[in-house]
């Protein structure tokens, strides 16, 4: 199945500002995006980049710089199922994804925390995305409104998208290869200080 990948890489992650500097959190976001693209491929899909700018990535670039939704409603529309998987998945396995690419539904749709759409699979040629806001919602709005059957993905690996500070925390815990060694290269390391977990950055 062809995934596609929305990749926002002029400016990404600007959430974690207070842990990051912009040239962290590019190559960071560049690190999840690897992770993101292998666990695809090994789970069978055809993943291509969606991305706001050109991106050194070995596999399949378009770039589109409109806004997310409008991007991603021009791959939508075709008659073959089709996947969308957003690149900062950190926690995403070749398991995970196999499984939501195989789940019958014409809309099959992973949450993310916090009202967001994280993964979907397409199988109906009327069906449009809207992005950003409770976007969980309108989606199931929009498959209603169009008569496709939508279906919820329920997995933690899928709804944990890494926007916030507290989020590297997931990372630490279990995230895959190249987010995981990105964030412990450079520093950024679990707190268990007081019996609370969290993320800090620096020496101990
Ligand atoms: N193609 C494309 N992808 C985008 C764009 N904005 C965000 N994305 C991608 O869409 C997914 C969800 O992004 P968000 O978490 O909403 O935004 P973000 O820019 O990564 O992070 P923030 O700056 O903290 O909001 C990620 O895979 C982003 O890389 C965009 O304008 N174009
Ligand atoms: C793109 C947006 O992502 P979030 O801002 O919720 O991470 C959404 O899933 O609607």
């Amino acid at each position: 199945m062809r995934v596609v990948v929305p990749f926002g890489g002029r400016s990404p992650k600007t959430r974690l500002a207070p842990f990051l500097d912009a040239d962290e959190r590019r190559e960071f976001s560049l690190a999840m995006l690897r992770d993101v693209l292998a666990a695809i491929e090994r789970a069978g899909g055809d993943p291509v980049v969606l991305a706001d700018a050109p991106v050194d990535i070995d596999v399949p670039v378009t770039v589109d710089d409109r806004p997310l939704t409008d991007a991603v409603n021009d791959e939508l529309g075709g008659d073959e199922p089709i996947a969308v998987v957003m690149a900062d998945l950190a926690l995403a396995t070749p398991e995970t994804l196999e499984r939501l690419f195989e789940t019958a539904g014409d809309v099959v749709a992973a949450p993310g925390l916090g009202g967001g759409t994280n993964a979907l699979v397409v199988r109906h040629p009327d069906f449009s995305v809207d992005y950003h806001g409770a976007s969980i919602a309108d989606h199931r709005t929009i498959a209603d409104d169009t008569g496709a059957s939508f279906v919820e993905f329920d997995s933690m690996r899928l709804a944990v998208d890494i926007d916030e500070p507290s989020d590297l925390v997931e990372v630490l815990l279990h995230g895959q290869e190249h987010s995981r060694e990105w964030l412990a290269e450079n520093g950024v390391r679990l707190d268990r200080g007081d019996g609370r977990v969290g993320a800090v950055r620096g020496c101990r």
